[in-house]
């Protein structure tokens, strides 16, 4: 009896404690800091017990679906970039009812949503590792970036960073090119083979697979120095992982109460098998590489996980971690977001035959004007119109649809006391659209790459590739990889919208056309005579 009993209070007493603990965790802390943003006069949308303003943010979306607020469809000619309202209906009415600096929750997560131009200048300034990556769902995506570049802090990014940002700078950069050229090539053959076949002079094609093999190859060969099927192995597995994780049913209460243990959902497990995967053929390719140094990242990486304590030369268990979470982040970051800027670009110049002839004769000017060379890296420089219309696909179409940050420790941006631990979310299309910042009326929602033409534009109006210290170290890879891809394609073909464009942009961890991007192509005598062309 007397055990019974001792069972009963031992049990009583753990139920009190995890009550105790869920309310503080889910409740109260998260209390602690909004009140502590309400102080200060920071207004935003009441959280309801337990998922913060997540219903709130459902039915904003519903509503803008079904009000067919969503930028979808496309009535002659008319195609509207400003895709605010349709992708993130939510941050657009709140901020249109709180102003441009509010807070809101998901589950016990406080964010604070900022798009005042002095706020996001000071954070775009700012070195500190105090501001971090945001922790938002780091236990879901896990298996997708462990503890990368991508979404570690402090002295364990600041060494990542240190040692792959070389690999990328522009004397690095300079020598990739005809390995991007190589990959582009097979890209528009494999489109004129096909228009062969077809019979025809032009093509009705969904481009953006062809787009994405293309950007894996770059990375596989340049970054790592691997074949282009090892490599599409492993990008079609981290596009499943990424798949996985994002499902909008992620593990939000384990996120949200620390125990995962208790909500083991079916996407995590799949999640682990998926990068269990992705880990075996990463190190078949350190195994390929072990011996010789590439002279790529891949080397560069094994070099620095080596002299960190690998015996022997072998590899230590910590330090294949450090090669495989940094090359999973590399392929993620790398692949997708210049496959979709390079689809966006190339529906502009569609919709704007104009530029694209423009951005043709500077082509064939720069490469084939010269006695018929392939594009190397000073002749993509001198594409100053090719330039400026990537630098305006990203003003309209940033892939990175949020610049997010953490507080690590209470910090002040533009006299805002940010409390530890308040995620702070930088709204980029908001800015990049924003008509005082880019000339005022229905202009910024307009795709003129003059606009790029003099001036920069100031640190807080234009972020596609980031802010601060975090700021996006592949951009010189990316321009150049953009650059040659499009210069190939404009040499080889007229690009026309296909009548079964459907304009569709869509949030996935990065802004896409969810119906993908469809063109008709059309070829066109080049003058060009590189690389085996006529
Ligand atoms: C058009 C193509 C690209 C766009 C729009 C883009 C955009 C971005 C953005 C917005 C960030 C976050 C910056 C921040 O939080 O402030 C970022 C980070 C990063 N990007 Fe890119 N990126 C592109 C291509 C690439 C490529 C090709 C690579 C490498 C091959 C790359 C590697 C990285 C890495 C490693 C980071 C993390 C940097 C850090 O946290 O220190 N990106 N990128």
């Amino acid at each position: 009896m007397v055990v019974v009993v001792a069972a009963a209070m031992a049990a009583a007493s753990l139920c009190c404690g995890v009550a105790a603990y869920l309310y503080y965790v889910l409740w109260l802390a998260p209390e602690r800091l909004r009140a502590h943003l309400r102080r200060q006069g920071i207004g935003g949308p009441t959280p309801s017990f337990p998922y913060g303003n997540l219903a709130d943010m459902r039915s904003h979306a519903a509503a803008a679906a079904g009000g067919k607020a969503t930028g979808e469809g496309r009535q002659e000619g008319d195609i509207v970039h400003d895709y605010r309202q349709a992708v993130f209906p939510f941050y657009e009415n709140w901020r249109k009812q709180y102003g441009p600096v509010f807070t809101y929750s998901v589950g016990n997560m406080v964010f604070l949503h900022v798009s005042r131009p002095d706020i996001v200048r000071e954070l775009s300034l700012c070195v500190s590792l105090d501001l971090g990556k945001s922790s938002y769902m780091k236990a879901t995506h896990q298996p997708l970036f462990g503890e990368g570049i991508l979404k570690s802090n402090g002295n364990a990014w600041a060494h990542q960073r240190k040692l792959i940002a070389p690999e990328f700078f522009p004397d690095k950069v300079k020598g990739m090119v005809d390995l991007m050229v190589d990959s582009a090539q097979v890209l528009v053959s494999s489109w004129e083979d096909r228009i062969d076949r077809s019979g025809g002079n032009a093509l009705d094609l969904m481009i953006d697979d062809d787009i994405r093999a293309y950007s894996a190859d770059v990375i596989s060969r340049t970054c790592f120095g691997s074949s282009y099927v090892k490599g599409k192995q492993i990008f079609d597995m981290i596009r499943e992982l990424q798949k996985t994780v994002s499902t909008k049913k992620q593990n939000l209460l384990a996120e949200m109460t620390g125990l995962s243990f208790l909500f083991p959902k079916a996407s995590g497990r799949a999640a682990w098998r998926l990068n269990g995967r992705v880990r075996a053929l990463i190190l078949d390719l350190v195994g390929e590489n072990g011996e010789e140094d590439g002279g790529n990242l891949l080397s560069a990486m094994l070099r620095s996980a080596r002299g960190g304590g690998g015996g022997g030369g072998e590899v230590a268990a910590a330090a294949e971690d450090f090669v495989v979470d940094n090359c999973k982040n590399i392929y993620f970051a790398g692949y997708e977001s210049t496959a979709v800027t390079a689809a966006w670009c190339l529906m502009l110049l569609a919709l704007h035959p104009e530029w694209q002839d423009r951005v043709r004769d500077e082509v064939q000017a720069a490469c084939c004007g010269g006695g018929g060379r392939s594009p190397d890296f000073p002749a993509l420089q001198k594409m100053k119109n090719l330039t400026m219309v990537i630098q305006e696909t990203l003003r309209l179409y940033p892939a990175g649809a949020v610049v997010s940050r953490q507080a690590l420790r209470e910090l002040s941006l533009g006299g805002v006391r940010v409390p530890r631990g308040v995620n702070i979310y930088v709204p980029v299309s908001t800015l990049h659209l924003d008509a005082e910042l880019w000339g005022g009326g229905a202009g910024a929602a307009e795709f003129d790459p003059a606009r790029f033409a003099d001036a920069r534009p100031p640190l807080h109006a234009y972020l596609p590739f980031g802010a601060g210290a975090r700021t996006c170290l592949g951009q010189t890879f990316a321009m150049a990889e953009l650059k040659v891809l499009l210069s190939l394609v404009l040499c080889r073909f007229e690009v026309a919208l296909s009548p079964e464009y459907v304009h569709s942009p869509a949030h996935k961890l990065i802004v896409e056309a969810e119906h993908g991007v469809r063109l008709v192509l059309k070829k066109v005598r080049s003058k060009c005579d590189w690389a085996g062309f006529d």
